[in-house]
């Protein structure tokens, strides 16, 4: 058994993580945070974006301020939640590559559980999402992002002893009971 204040929950866009999270965190009553809808929260109050898409557009460093101003945040969270699912990509890519987005230095997660499915899957439920414009990717896009994924997330557990779950979404039930189980056998 571990201790745990804060897990991130981790995979690539499309992927079900906030699906999973959210339903967990009612199950659990823990508190529920999504990474980039903070940081969007953050953008609004300083009147820099409106929506998601402004907010990728804006300058790097205004990103990265945006980024740390959001970590502080869920760090300052700690002292009224003792359990927090923090729902983020885990690494972010862009034109020039890959970048991890785990806000190493503010925040550390006691436990990284990361989200995996099939293309098939993923690219099924970027399409059929009636929120949001998704950007469908081919096989090799996707498999390559999750394998980096993989061995970020793998790298980062080795280096700050973070414990590190693997879970596959095929089935959401399934997933669902799998990750609840994770999260209520430590304590
Ligand atoms: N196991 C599943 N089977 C079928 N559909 C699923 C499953 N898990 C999630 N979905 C659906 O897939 C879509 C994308 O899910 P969700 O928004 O949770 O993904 P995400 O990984 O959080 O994406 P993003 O990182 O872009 O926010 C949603 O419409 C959700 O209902």
């Amino acid at each position: 058994m571990i201790h745990w204040n804060i897990a991130a929950i981790v995979g690539v866009p499309g992927v079900g993580k906030t699906s999973l999270c959210i339903s967990a965190a009612g199950v659990l009553g823990y508190r529920y945070v999504n990474y980039g809808e903070l940081m969007l929260d953050v953008a609004k109050s300083r009147n820099l974006a409106t929506n998601r898409d402004e907010m990728f557009n804006l300058s790097i460093e205004v990103q990265e301020y945006l980024w740390k101003t959001a970590a502080i945040k869920i760090k300052d969270m700690q002292v009224s939640s003792n359990k927090i699912l923090v729902d983020l990509h885990g690494v972010d890519r862009s034109n020039i590559g890959y970048i991890i987005s785990l806000p190493i230095g503010i925040i550390s997660p006691d436990i990284i559980i990361v989200v995996e499915s099939s293309y098939e899957n993923i690219i099924q439920r970027r399409k059929s999402d009636k929120f949001r414009e998704r950007k469908l990717d081919n096989l090799e896009s996707i498999t390559e992002y999750m394998n980096i994924l993989r061995m970020s997330m793998v790298a980062y557990s080795v280096i700050y002893g973070s414990h590190l779950t693997l879970l596959e979404n095929d089935d959401f039930e399934k997933c669902l009971n799998e990750l609840i189980k994770v999260l209520s056998e430590s304590y």
